[in-house]
């Protein structure tokens, strides 16, 4: 089996060494992409020396900040040459605790997608300012009510695809470049029947560096729900859907 942890980076230098020893040390069969835009602070060059240091460490370069989602798509199509069986997604600062990794790798056997929720039991933040945690909250009802998906955290961007799932995509036609890619992976994977598992995490804020959030991601994800709805709607109307 092998199972590629896909890290986008960008400015996360305080943060890979630690990171990279911990993802690793959690199962013999896990590997590491980076997927790093040019970071000022030198994170791509960081990745480099623990590539160079670790057969289980790759990592991708890229000229600037194109976006979380346009990493996804640089690291997925990657993953799978490299021949990925389970391509995993993972914040780079923490937020999500390695020690999860293995929870995924035997949810993923009984699911097609596996995706770390904040939201399943309550609400698992630590550490969040209040106004980003209502940002995230609603922002899944909101999905939710838009789209009819039912996960409980549209917007987790710590998940566990299978092969298949991604092999399925033409990733090309994946939209979205912001956090809202990952809604639309999630909405991807419903209208295709595939099978979604939630599996509670606990999302701790970051301790060092800083989020990359913006207004105009926020505005991408507003849109993106109902371009996917309405995508579906007209799909049905002509009868290609
Ligand atoms: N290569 C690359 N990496 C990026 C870019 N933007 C962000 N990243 C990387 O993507 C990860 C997530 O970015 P953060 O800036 O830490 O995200 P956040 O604000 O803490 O957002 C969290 O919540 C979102 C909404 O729920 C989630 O969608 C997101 O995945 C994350 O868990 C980090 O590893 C960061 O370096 C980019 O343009 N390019």
């Amino acid at each position: 089996m092998k199972a590629i942890v896909v890290i986008p980076t960008y400015n996360e230098r305080d943060n890979i060494v630690r990171l990279s020893g911990e993802v690793l040390a959690q199962h013999p069969d896990l590997q590491i992409l980076f997927v790093d835009d040019n970071s000022p602070d030198g994170t791509g060059k960081l990745a480099d020396e623990l590539a160079a240091g670790n057969e289980r460490i790759s990592v991708i370069h890229r000229s600037g900040k194109l976006g979380l989602g346009s990493a996804y798509r640089a690291g997925f199509k990657a993953a799978l040459a490299m021949g990925a069986d389970y391509l995993i997604e993972m914040d780079a600062d923490f937020s999500h605790s390695p020690t999860v990794l293995p929870l995924f790798l035997e949810a993923i056997q009984n699911a097609d997608l596996v995706v770390g929720s904040r939201y399943l039991n309550g609400v698992s933040v630590v550490n969040w300012p209040i106004r980003r945690l209502m940002l995230s909250f609603f922002a899944s009802v909101y999905t939710r009510f838009v789209t009819g998906l039912r996960v409980k955290d549209c917007t987790s961007g710590f998940k566990c695809f299978r092969r298949s799932v991604i092999e399925a995509f033409d990733l090309d036609s994946v939209k979205s470049d912001g956090y809202s890619f990952q809604i639309e992976m999630n909405y991807r994977c419903m209208e295709k029947g595939f099978k979604i598992v939630e599996v509670p995490i606990i999302f701790i804020d970051r301790h060092a560096g800083t989020s990359k959030m913006s207004g105009k991601i926020v505005r991408e994800a507003v849109t993106m729900v109902w371009k996917l709805r309405l995508g579906t709607l007209l799909r049905r109307l002509v009868g290609k859907g």
